[in-house]
């Protein structure tokens, strides 16, 4: 792979091309002037770097790009008509699997990687799979540009991927149900929604710092807090014996499912 590739980045104005062409940008893994990304309807997320190319087709950035990275809606990637075979692809899309990806682009060279959400303020946690054709040197070059928007690992199974994209893809969501929920108990208890909102995203953000830097497992946190014997006790065994887990689990299979069902 030359030194310094142009990027090219399909959706790379949606929420998550977006997020990523930003954050590459941000930490000068590539330089303006090296990045193409599509434009889209639903905004131009670019203008602090006017050098930046932005196309108007996926053929026309195919044209510029060495490396591509493919950030569209499983649904929209069948309208796309891809002629990859020499280049390196980067997918961020759920649900479409390195097989689809070989056969539509002619690429052998493929990275399924799953970001989340949490790119857009370099916090995302992302797995990603290459295939063996993908070269050492572009392993750490891919590794690197993930990493620009949060901790990143190489997993040795497409598999882990089809769960990760449950789990940690579309990961955010579920805190965020659990701090809604949260939320709006207080609310019903008088707490202004001010006070509620920022008590519950600086708990749920401190207790992942303390996990975190102390190196405790969550399973520690909780058996200590249950073998407390104070409040937190009475809170935990009244949420487990209501079905916390399994309505935790089934979501899981719920989205574990969804991300196995390629749409073609
Ligand atoms: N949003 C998220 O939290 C996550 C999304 N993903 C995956 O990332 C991919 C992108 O998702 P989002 O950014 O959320 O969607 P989005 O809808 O915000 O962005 C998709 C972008 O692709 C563009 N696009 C669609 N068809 C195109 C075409 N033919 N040529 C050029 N551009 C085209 C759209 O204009 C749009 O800007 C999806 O496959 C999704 O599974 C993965 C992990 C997390
Ligand atoms: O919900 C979705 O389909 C996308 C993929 C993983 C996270 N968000």
């Amino acid at each position: 792979m030359k030194q310094l590739p142009t990027l090219g980045i399909i959706g790379g104005n949606g929420w998550l091309g977006s997020a990523l062409g930003r954050s590459v940008l941000t930490h000068g893994l590539v330089a303006p002037d090296q990045l193409v990304v599509t434009t889209s309807r639903s905004g131009h997320h670019y203008q602090a770097w006017p050098e930046v190319t932005c196309v108007d087709s996926a053929d026309a950035l195919v044209e510029l790009a060495d490396v591509v990275i493919v950030s569209v809606r499983p649904e929209q990637f069948d309208t796309l008509s891809l002629s990859l075979e020499m280049r390196l692809v980067i997918s961020l899309m759920a649900k479409v699997p390195i097989s689809t990806l070989a056969r539509a682009t002619g690429s052998e060279r493929i990275v399924r990687a799953m970001p989340n959400a949490a790119a857009a303020v370099g916090h995302s946690y992302t797995p990603w799979y290459a295939t063996p054709e993908v070269a050492s040197d572009e392993r750490g070059w891919v590794h690197r540009l993930l990493s620009t928007c949060g901790p990143s690992d190489e997993v040795k199974e497409e598999a882990q991927i089809e769960y990760l994209t449950a789990l940690t893809g579309s990961g955010p969501a579920f805190p965020a149900l659990l701090a809604d929920a949260l939320i709006s108990h207080a609310m019903t208890q008088g707490v202004s929604e001010l006070v509620a909102r920022r008590g519950v995203l600086h708990t749920l953000s401190g207790a992942s710092q303390l996990m975190l830097e102390e190196n405790t497992s969550p399973a520690q946190l909780v058996e200590r807090f249950l073998d407390y014997g104070g409040t937190t006790t009475e809170g935990l065994n009244a949420m487990l014996d209501s079905g916390f887990r399994q309505a935790v689990h089934q979501g899981l299979d719920a989205a574990h499912e969804a991300a196995r069902h390629t749409p073609y």
